[in-house]
């Protein structure tokens, strides 16, 4: 009895892409809904598993889902022959096809008018591969988008001409005021599933299919779907963007509807700041004071170290970190743990580099005459060396903890929530581009000026 509570207890990870209504998204209220979370959650409390949802996107959940970060995605999810390879799927529960929209009022009609034309597409999905396949046949350039609305306004705005998108969803964004329109007929039409890493978690697989079956069976299944698809929304399914005029879209406004969205991304970017402005300090001033030591070993070491995580950018040592390790080690690395390492060996190298320039740029003659008076090494470094380099170093280390903190915002793309996630987040709801990522850089600004008036108060505090 008490291993079957247990078990029944279980808290699967499931990414998602919350900028896919009427599939996944966040409903007024801020809680993520849509056809397919509500299938999962009645399904979860029909077979006794939580879940616990993370929306980082789509190319991103099927990054972590194949390196093992998550446990399952759902997010409108086509079922391929390509990705079967890769994952395994539930029995299906929907179906949609790839539709073309362009902007009201474009004159474009068909594929065949898009001959060095822009077509935008969501990075991963269907579509872009859609797109890909028919490209060079009509002559057309694909750009691509992490998220759905990224894709719609670059057509919005006339960057890109036309778009392909799911059927479901393209209808359902024009229906809630979307400013484009559908001209092809849907093509490539693939059933939809939940998706686990192949050969893992069956047995959560297993229970999605029996839950899914029982919903089906007595009616919920249905309710789900027309909840969705038909007839009046309610608060429940309203997608944040069909409630614009009772919401308040001045700045303010949206501030105090995702005051506490923003909040927490702002704690999250501090966390990680702090964080990583600490491990990387101590790991720079490491691999820097190796660097000067009187071993030719360390110094090679200091030196390589430098070289490749200063060399590497922290956007792709980052992907490597999350997406790539697991698979190696064969078990999970947490997204904060793979951002503080990211930053830990990227900013340190770059710390390390100044450590060891500060040092080596106190004149000779000073170790020297240290040394001669019977000060060992150490001791010379400590007492002698250091404390001139140090004063030199500070500079760099206040513009250091500052590229930290901006860097923190590229660790949104292994889905941590900080700051710049959390705007994309919020824009993928109200579609208010510019005021949210205004909102967004004023936040850093004022962050980043809390940290120099600190680290000015510190480094004054040092020279006196
Ligand atoms: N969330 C999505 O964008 C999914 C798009 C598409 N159905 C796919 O599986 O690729």
């Amino acid at each position: 009895q008490p291993q079957i509570q247990a078990a029944s207890e279980k808290t699967y990870t499931i990414d998602t892409d919350v900028t896919f209504p009427p599939f996944v998204y966040a409903n007024t209220e801020n809680k993520y809904v849509g056809i397919d979370l509500d299938l999962l959650r009645a399904i979860a409390k029909e077979e006794g598993f939580k879940v616990k949802i993370r929306p980082v996107g789509f190319n991103a959940a099927v990054q972590s889902v194949s390196a093992g970060q998550a446990d399952g995605m759902i997010a409108g999810m086509s079922i391929t022959e390509e990705r079967k390879q890769k994952f395994d799927f539930s029995d299906p529960y929907y179906s949609a096809g790839i539709v073309m929209a362009v902007k009201d009022g474009s004159g474009i009609k068909s594929l065949s008018e898009l001959k060095g034309k822009k077509v935008a597409v969501k990075t991963g999905t269907a579509g872009a591969d859609y797109a890909n396949s028919i490209k060079d046949k009509y002559g057309f350039e694909i750009v691509t988008f992490d998220d759905s609305d990224g894709v719609y306004n670059d057509v919005l705005n006339g960057n890109s001409d036309a778009c392909f998108e799911d059927s479901a969803v393209m209808y359902y964004a024009i229906k809630n005021g979307l400013d484009l329109k559908v001209v092809t007929k849907p093509a490539n039409t693939t059933e939809t599933g939940f998706a686990v890493k192949k050969g893992q978690n069956q047995e959560l697989l297993k229970m999605f299919n029996e839950g899914l079956a029982k919903l089906k069976a007595n009616g919920e299944y249905d309710k789900i779907i027309k909840k969705y698809t038909e007839g009046k929304a309610t608060s429940e399914t309203k997608v944040k963007s069909q409630t614009a005029t009772a919401e308040d879209r001045t700045v303010l406004g949206i501030l105090k509807e995702n005051k506490d969205a923003f909040i927490s991304g702002i704690i999250e970017t501090l966390k990680l700041t702090v964080v990583g402005i600490f491990c990387a300090t101590i790991f720079g001033i490491f691999v820097g004071l190796l660097g000067v030591v009187p071993n030719k070993f360390c110094r090679g070491l200091s030196t390589t170290i430098i070289y490749i995580f200063r060399g590497l950018p922290l956007i792709v040592l980052a992907l490597f970190i999350y997406n790539g390790v697991p698979s190696l080690i064969g078990s999970k690395v947490p997204a904060f743990l793979a951002g503080m390492i990211t930053l830990m060996l990227n900013e340190g190298a770059y710390t390390a580099a100044f450590v060891k320039g500060g040092i080596e740029s106190v004149d000779k003659g000073q170790m020297e005459a240290a040394r001669s008076l019977g000060l060992p090494f150490g001791k010379a470094m400590r007492r002698v060396i250091l404390p001139q380099g140090i004063k030199i170093m500070v500079p760099s280390f206040i513009n250091q903890f500052i590229i930290t903190l901006k860097d923190t915002s590229i660790l949104s793309v292994i889905g941590l929530l900080e700051l710049t996630q959390t705007g994309k987040i919020i824009i993928a709801r109200n579609l208010e581009g510019f005021r949210v990522w205004a909102i967004v850089a004023v936040i850093y600004l004022v962050i980043i000026t809390v940290l120099t008036l600190l680290s000015k108060w510190i480094e004054r505090r040092i020279n006196n």
